[in-house]
């Protein structure tokens, strides 16, 4: 059966492409784009099954209460998530058991890996840290990639036994060693002509491993998207992370 999928934040960077990946798939239909202005009960006038959510911080809570509040499931890559956030979203689902929700802090295929693997290497090594790289348009800092990425690492050093790091640093500026993501210290970079690139640094004795993905083009997120949107639909309830849709 045709899925019926609307995009919100039709205009954006990564909505644009999704609007375009959502109108070439075989078993979707396109029913609504919306953007900002947009009235968000044209969802539910379209008959969207699903929307895929991919604007700011500042809008995708909004985007969300409504959708789930109007049995619509949601596909959202939108960053921002803190603890509280995850806690609202869980409370909408509550009331609503029969939808999904998929938050993805990356679409990417590479992204996914990249953190599966770090989690591997955190076990092993006695010191990490994150260096995210984005393009000059992104609002937030760190991306939440590199937020999950961290907070991957940090419970898998904690399940292996290995103590919180400890930053020797006595004499620095401000920022100078990086935002603290439970223990572990995140860069972001921002430059123009970069798109999403992550690299993830461990050391240890006489050695070093570094994880690196690069984004470089949005079609990067596209299989993601679409196999977000096929699985939300049979899955009631909050998934953090497209991996739990993978066989890795
Ligand atoms: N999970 C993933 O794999 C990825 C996630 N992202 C995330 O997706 C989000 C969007 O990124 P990007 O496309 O680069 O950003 P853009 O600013 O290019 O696009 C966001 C779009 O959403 C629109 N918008 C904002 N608020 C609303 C609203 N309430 N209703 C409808 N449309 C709205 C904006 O309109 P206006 O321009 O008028 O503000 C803009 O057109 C970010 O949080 C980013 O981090 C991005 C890439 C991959
Ligand atoms: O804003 C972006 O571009 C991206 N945002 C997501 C993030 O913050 O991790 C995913 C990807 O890095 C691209």
């Amino acid at each position: 059966m045709t899925l019926r999928v609307a995009v919100i934040g039709a205009k954006g960077r990564i909505g644009s492409e999704a609007v375009e990946a959502v109108a070439a798939a075989p078993d979707m239909e396109l029913v609504a784009t919306l953007g900002r202005g947009s009235r968000l009960e044209e969802l539910t006038e379209a008959g969207a099954q699903v929307a895929v959510e991919l604007t700011h911080p500042d809008s995708v809570m909004g985007n969300l209460d409504h959708c789930l509040h109007h049995g619509i499931h949601v596909v959202t890559g939108t960053t921002g998530w803190t603890e509280e956030r995850l806690s609202t979203v869980r409370g909408w689902l509550d009331e609503a058991p029969e939808l999904g929700l998929l938050i993805a802090p990356n679409f990417s295929i590479g992204a996914i890996l990249g953190m599966r693997f770090s989690q591997i290497a955190a076990r092993y090594f006695e010191s990490v840290e994150v260096v995210e790289l984005h393009h000059d348009g992104k609002a937030d800092a760190p991306s939440g990639t590199a937020t999950r990425t961290a907070q991957l690492i940090a419970a898998a050093r904690a399940e292996a036994g290995r103590p919180v790091q400890q930053d020797p640093t006595t004499h620095s500026l401000p920022g100078a060693r990086g935002a603290d993501v439970d223990g572990v210290p995140v860069h972001a970079v921002r430059l123009r002509g970069l798109l999403a690139h992550q690299q993830v640094m461990f050391g240890d004795t006489g050695e070093t491993l570094t994880i690196r993905h690069d984004s470089l083009h949005h079609s990067s997120f596209m299989p993601g998207i679409l196999l977000g949107a096929r699985k939300v639909v049979e899955t009631p309830g909050l998934t953090l992370g497209l991996e739990h849709f993978l066989d890795l």
